[in-house]
């Protein structure tokens, strides 16, 4: 017998001779008390009342302690709760945006979610009943079928991405959890996938991949992804001992496309140049834009130079044509530098700047052309750095020195002002021209930082000979196109003028054209802003860029120099007679002084006189000097 039967057993012996006791001693008590029988029946009735009274508490005591006993009571409770639990689970089921799917242990789909009909197109009906293997895209091999599987026998979940087909036939990608359900005895009942739709996921990510490895604009590869396939290629190279050439080609002044048609036009071309050179190349090649105006193309199996230089041709062959972009006619040439591997380089970067070395060469060699890697152009690099960092030395060791050379009046030959140009005193090599570092630090930056030496030298020297009494319009002082795009040229200049006292009615700031044409707006403002201090602004070597008129007529300029390349053909080259003859009529109807530097004889001086310019500027009048040396009454006669 159990221990709730002999408590059951126990509780009923005790309630029977309570029960007896009861009886008897309230028998006995009442028929002692009463004689009257009439009253002593009506108390045996609430003798018997008050029994039956007493047994109903018991009972409802006893009846309490063996339900808690029993635990009923937490049990309806925690019913209620897994009713409410189940509520809440059937509501999640249905509103979840992840696909549910419950199969029996057999595998058969016995309850799918609102998601799931919603994610694979089938409706419940088209599904229950069915295997999951009706969704299989076959994208995966059973191999991977098998896995999923011994992993839910070994640990009882699996989650990964798999592949599966929607009701239409798309395939899509979903990222999955599969888990076992067990009874009480570890046998596995159900199994439940819950998974997410990720094709919109994977789509931005294969889209950021592209944008990370391709350009924008043309869709080509871009320099990541080039030197990325460079480097296969060379390994490739390596492996079949065979070689590979890169080309690095750029279109030859671009900017003036930009600058006179606008960004848009700029950016068609460059598709249509990418089009171009997709078509010439074809798919087995590598195409890519680098950058702005610049192209690579990476030919495979190309060991010799005289192959890559036969591609280099077709490049430049290919670009002759008439590029038609909305409604525009546009000729544009390229320039083209070749590294072959692995004569060249060794690795994909130093490929890709041997090639921008080649390239180099090719504009400085006039443009529309092709240049051939050398290591030459190595050494030339090298020495590059070296005096870039040799030039920064002389900056600080005070080894730059200011020459003067005059300019004169064609009409008088009186000196009216000077230019100043900067030298270097080198402790070891000598006086060395500007032609030589002055392109170095154009490339290195270290240009601002000389030019505000050297107009800080100019200035505090106008100053001395103003208060010597020479009589000098003005000095004119070279501003880089470097130092011209800082907004802090306003602030360098005003300063300038302001520690030496300088009037600065007698500073000329001289910029090229090409800087000011480089982002005219941004040159119009910096001109109006510096002509505040009122210095006067020269356009030096007019004639060499590719000034609009338009623009020009905009520019708060008072003088334009005609470049000594012009001046040197004089008097016999036609054209350039017929060039600076313009250039002067042009000066003069928009109200500007002009000036002809360069002028190495007499007869050059006597036609600029001629055709009415007003200045003039070289060694016939006199070199560049240190300003002790310049003579100020020399005034070289024209007429014998
Ligand atoms: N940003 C700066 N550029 C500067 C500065 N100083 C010079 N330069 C530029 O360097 C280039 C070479 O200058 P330089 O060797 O001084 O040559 C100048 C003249 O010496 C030369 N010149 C003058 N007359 C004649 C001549 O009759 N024949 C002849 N073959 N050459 C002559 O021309 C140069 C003057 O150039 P420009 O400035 O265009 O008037 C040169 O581009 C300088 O601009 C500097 O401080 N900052």
């Amino acid at each position: 017998m159990s221990v709730s039967y002999r408590d059951a057993l126990r509780a009923a012996l005790l309630y029977g001779l309570l029960s007896v006791f009861w009886l008897q001693i309230s028998d006995h008590l009442l028929n002692s008390y009463f004689d009257d029988w009439g009253q002593l029946a009506q108390w045996q009735r609430i003798n018997g009342y008050l029994w039956a009274f007493i047994s109903a508490v018991l009972i409802f005591i006893a009846r309490a302690r063996l339900l808690s006993f029993m635990g009923v009571g937490a049990r309806l409770k925690h019913q209620r709760q897994d009713r409410e639990r189940l509520r809440q689970a059937a509501v999640v089921f249905d509103c979840t945006r992840e696909g549910v799917l419950v199969t029996d242990c057999r595998g058969t789909i016995v309850h799918v979610n609102r998601a799931l009909v919603e994610i694979t197109g089938y409706t419940a009906a088209e599904v229950l009943g069915h295997r999951p293997n009706m969704f299989k895209s076959g994208r995966h091999g059973p191999e991977f079928y098998q896995a999923v599987f011994k992993s839910l026998q070994e640990s009882g979940d699996w989650n990964g991405e798999i592949w599966n087909r929607r009701k239409d036939g798309e395939v899509y990608p979903q990222w999955q959890t599969v888990r076992a359900i067990t009874d009480g005895k570890g046998q596995v009942t159900h199994y439940v996938a819950v998974f997410t739709d990720i094709s919109a996921i994977k789509k931005s990510q294969t889209e950021l991949t592209r944008l990370a490895h391709h350009d924008a604009l043309t869709d080509l590869p871009n320099r990541l992804l080039f030197t990325d396939r460079t480097e296969q290629a060379l390994a490739s190279a390596l492996r079949h001992s065979s070689g590979c050439a890169l080309l690095m080609i750029d279109l030859d002044h671009f900017k003036i496309v930009n600058d006179s048609l606008g960004h848009n036009i700029g950016d068609l071309l460059l598709k249509r140049v990418a089009d171009r050179l997709q078509r010439l190349f074809g798919k087995g090649f590598t195409v890519a834009r680098l950058g702005g105006d610049e192209f690579a193309v990476l030919v495979d199996n190309c060991p010799r130079t005289a192959e890559a230089a036969l591609a280099a041709q077709q490049v430049l062959e290919v670009m002759k044509g008439v590029f038609e972009v909305e409604k525009h006619q546009l000729f544009i040439s390229a320039s083209v530098g070749i590294s072959v591997f692995p004569r060249d380089a060794l690795n994909a970067e130093q490929l890709l700047r041997n090639a921008d070395s080649a390239l180099y060469k090719a504009k400085k060699a006039g443009r529309e052309g092709y240049a051939v890697y050398t290591e030459e152009l190595t050494t030339h690099a090298q020495y590059r750095v070296e005096v870039a960092n040799d030039l920064r030395r002389a900056l600080e060791q005070q080894e730059l020195r200011v020459y003067y050379q005059p300019v004169h009046d064609l009409k008088t030959c009186q000196l009216i002002g000077v230019e100043a140009l900067v030298r270097w005193q080198h402790p070891v090599r000598g006086l060395i021209s500007p032609g030589e570092f002055i392109p170095i630090a154009e490339r290195t930056g270290l240009i601002a930082e000389i030019d505000a030496w050297v107009l800080e030298q100019a200035c505090w020297q106008m100053g001395q000979w103003q208060s010597a009494g020479v009589e000098l319009s003005f000095v004119a002082v070279n501003i880089s196109s470097r130092l011209f795009a800082r907004p802090e040229l306003f602030t360098l200049v005003s300063t300038v003028l302001a520690d030496t006292g300088l009037d600065p009615a007698l500073l000329e700031l001289e910029v090229t054209e090409s800087a000011v044409m480089d982002d005219s707006q941004a040159a119009l403002e910096q001109m109006h802003r510096l002509r505040t201090l009122g210095l006067r602004l020269a356009i030096d070597d007019f004639g060499t860029g590719f000034s609009s008129l338009l623009r020009l007529k905009q520019l708060p300029v008072q003088k334009l120099k005609i470049d000594q390349g012009f001046v040197a053909g004089l008097p016999a080259d036609n054209d350039d007679v017929a060039i600076v003859r313009a250039v002067i009529a042009l000066s003069q109807s928009m109200g500007l002084a002009v000036q002809a530097e360069g002028i190495e004889h007499v007869e050059q001086a006597q036609l600029l006189l001629d055709l009415t310019c007003d200045l003039g500027q070289g060694y016939w009048f006199g070199r560049p000097m240190p300003a002790s040396e310049l003579d100020w009454q020399r005034a070289p006669a024209m007429h014998g």
